[in-house]
């Protein structure tokens, strides 16, 4: 069985650089990943590229033929995508052995791990080419500057547990960037009752009841928790993620 990480989470969040320094970590720990470019819009890369979409399909050229725009043509570049499942993915999964683990660099519009089913089409090809498949979702640690950008980021994260039905870890990237220490205390184990009362104040008094359906919902059934990654810290992976992630 050959194993698969999906990273994915908002444009600019911090995934290609996540990918990269897995990659280093991996090596000075002498272990083998291999890290796969699904953007079609990448242009360069800080860690060796194994498998590349960009083979399959240019984005430029898909913009320039279909007179489509930035986005619009991803969206259809990842169709390519799902359409080649069976012969460009399974060609380049046959190059992995069992027991190979992939990082899945992904692209950025959230729509993808949302409510469009391609993502989630892919993570079954994976499933059924023996792929044993988890999600890691990162959120720039500018989200828990804000009671509202965080519940948005809960939202977006849950909407992507719910679609890919995947093992799925959360983590607050760019931590060096938080100065502000009391945001880490309450937003890494956010007290309930703190985030209602930010929020109540934040918003008009009729979003009262929305509120709190939906810190009960971040919080009664436990989906949505972060894990802080902090890039300059040596122990940055040692410490915060699960060791099961890593094998
Ligand atoms: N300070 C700081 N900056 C970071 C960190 N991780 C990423 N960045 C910066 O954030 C920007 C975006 O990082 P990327 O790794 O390209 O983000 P991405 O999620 O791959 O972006 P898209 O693929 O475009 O969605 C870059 O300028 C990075 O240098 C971090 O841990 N700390
Ligand atoms: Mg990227």
């Amino acid at each position: 069985m050959g194993f698969a990480q999906l990273v994915i989470g908002p444009a600019g969040s911090g995934k290609s650089t996540y990918c990269s320094s897995l990659y280093q970590h991996c090596e000075t720990m002498r272990r083998t990943i291999h890290i796969v470019n699904l953007d079609p819009a990448a242009e360069s890369f800080d860690y060796p590229v194994a498998m590349d979409i960009r083979e399959l399909v240019s984005l430029d050229d898909v913009m320039e033929e279909l007179g489509l725009g930035p986005n619009g043509g991803l969206m259809y570049c990842m169709e390519h995508l799902e359409e080649n499942l069976d012969d460009w993915l399974t060609d380049e999964l046959d190059n992995y052995l069992d027991d190979d683990y992939l990082v899945f660099d992904c692209p950025g519009q959230i729509e993808l791990f949302s409510h469009v089913p391609m993502l989630r089409n892919f993570v079954d090809h994976l499933k059924r080419k023996n792929f044993n498949v988890c999600a890691v979702y990162l959120l720039d640690s500018q989200f828990i500057t804000d009671v509202t950008k965080f519940i948005s980021g809960c939202m977006a994260s849950l909407s992507a547990m719910v679609q890919l039905e995947l093992p799925h870890v959360n983590i607050l990237s760019k931590m060096d960037l938080v100065t502000n220490k009391r945001d880490i205390e309450d937003y890494l184990n956010p007290e309930p009752r703190f985030l209602l009362s930010e929020l109540n104040q934040r918003m008009a008094p009729q979003f009262g009841k929305l509120n709190k359906a939906l810190i009960e919902l971040v919080d009664e059934y436990s989906m949505v928790s972060f894990l802080p990654l902090d890039l300059r810290k040596e122990s940055r992976y040692s410490l915060t993620l699960p060791r099961s992630l890593f094998l």
